[in-house]
């Protein structure tokens, strides 16, 4: 099956709209815009396809009624704007969705929530509920309580994770612009791409910046479908009917990988980051990256950062290119006595419990560099 055969195909879709799709340059809801890209979305939930809705918008929509004219930069001004607007966007919704008999849910997440193994687990037993009570959930970025250093800030990264969360087939990515073009279409000469099948494709693409209201431009959108591992379309939302039919529009993002990682997998290569850093002589990283072993006590060189056994922590080549990640079985404090260290060694010294690896081979994930 094609993928854009595979995009008018999916029993599950994740669609994400952007918040310059959603809302007036003045700061208001658009609501004709949310009326019409409702139509879509609830015409394909009519022929029993699920459907995770992302929106954005939640900031842009409470410019206008804070009497704010432009997007504020500083970050509590921001998180006042979404109070605002995500009240409202969402009554919108719930309005607009109710005309086709549709019930929606609100779900609100962190970049947290989608880093903590537990509150992960959570918020994807949530959205199966939701799904499987035959809600439509609404998804978007918990703004008025995330940190800068922990924020997604756009919505195309959590878009991914989401449709990560979900198992979903196909991810469809609603901008201002009708697909990745070859530089900023605001400017002349950009060529719009068809079809991009990998890094090769995007090497002469200029990721230009956002729009008005939007955040991060081309380059969160390029990351999103690369991390999404499914077929993902961009379009604008005058196109959304074409892209979710399979015609086509926009741009095609091609997965790249033909094996589907496992949920965990997924979640620990994109949705955490290492909370330290683990060295390996050549001989480990060989065992981790070609041969998918266990990382042991033996084939560590050094430790930096301080995390707590459980934490997420990567794992570098003797350069200091990350090439995997992994659940770490000790605190750092503890690896240091550990190091080179053969585990039978450990467990006649320090006991048996030490006979444990320090990253087990379930809970570890070649990332891409390392392959
Ligand atoms: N190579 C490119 N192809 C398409 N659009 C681009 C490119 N470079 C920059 N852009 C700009 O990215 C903007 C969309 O990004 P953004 O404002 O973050 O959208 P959204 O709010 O939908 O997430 C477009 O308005 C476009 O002007
Ligand atoms: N969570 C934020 C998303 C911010 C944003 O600009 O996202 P996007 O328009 O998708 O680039 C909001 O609702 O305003």
């Amino acid at each position: 099956m094609s993928d854009r055969a595979a995009m008018a195909k999916a029993r599950r879709l994740v669609v994400k709209a952007g918040s310059s799709s959603l809302t007036t340059p003045e700061g208001t809801i658009d609501a004709n815009r949310i009326d019409a890209l409702v139509d879509v979305l609830a015409a394909r939930r009519a022929n029993g396809t699920e459907i995770v809705f992302v929106s954005s918008g939640a900031i842009a929509a409470g410019l206008g009624p804070l009497g704010l004219t432009r997007r504020p930069r500083d970050l509590a001004t921001q998180q006042a704007a979404a109070s605002v607007g995500q009240g409202m966007l969402f009554a919108r919704y719930t309005a607009s969705f109710a005309r086709y008999g549709l019930t929606v849910g609100q779900v609100l997440l962190t970049a947290d929530d989608m880093m903590r193994r537990s509150h992960h687990r959570n918020a994807q037993r949530t959205l199966a509920q939701l799904l499987a009570l035959g809600v439509l959930p609404i998804v978007n970025e918990n703004d008025t309580v995330a940190t800068d250093e922990i924020r997604f800030g756009d919505n195309d990264r959590l878009a991914a994770l989401v449709a990560h969360l979900t198992r979903a087939d196909a991810l469809v990515l609603l901008s201002d612009v009708d697909a990745l073009y070859t530089g900023d279409p605001r400017k002349p000469g950009a060529r719009r791409i068809e079809d991009v099948h990998g890094p090769d494709d995007l090497r002469d693409v200029e990721l230009g910046g956002s729009g008005r209201v939007g955040t991060g431009g081309m380059v969160t959108k390029v990351e999103a479908a690369r991390i999404a591992g499914i077929p993902v379309v961009l379009t604008n939302a005058a196109s959304a009917a074409r892209a979710l039919a399979g015609e086509p529009v926009g741009t095609l993002f091609h997965p790249a990988r033909s094996r589907r990682m496992s949920t965990e997998d997924l979640w620990l290569a994109h949705a955490t980051t290492g909370q330290g850093r683990v060295m390996l002589d050549p001989g480990a990283v060989d065992a981790v990256v070609r041969h998918h072993k266990s990382l042991l006590p033996a084939g560590v060189t050094g430790v930096s950062g301080e995390f707590a056994a459980g934490d997420p922590v990567d794992l570098c080549d003797p350069g200091g290119g990350v090439v995997a990640r992994g659940l770490v079985n000790y605190d750092a404090f503890e690896i240091p006595d550990l190091m080179g260290r053969s585990t039978r060694w450990l467990a006649r010294e320090l006991g048996p419990e030490y006979e444990r690896e320090i990253i087990h081979r379930d809970h570890l994930v070649v990332l891409e560099g390392g392959l």
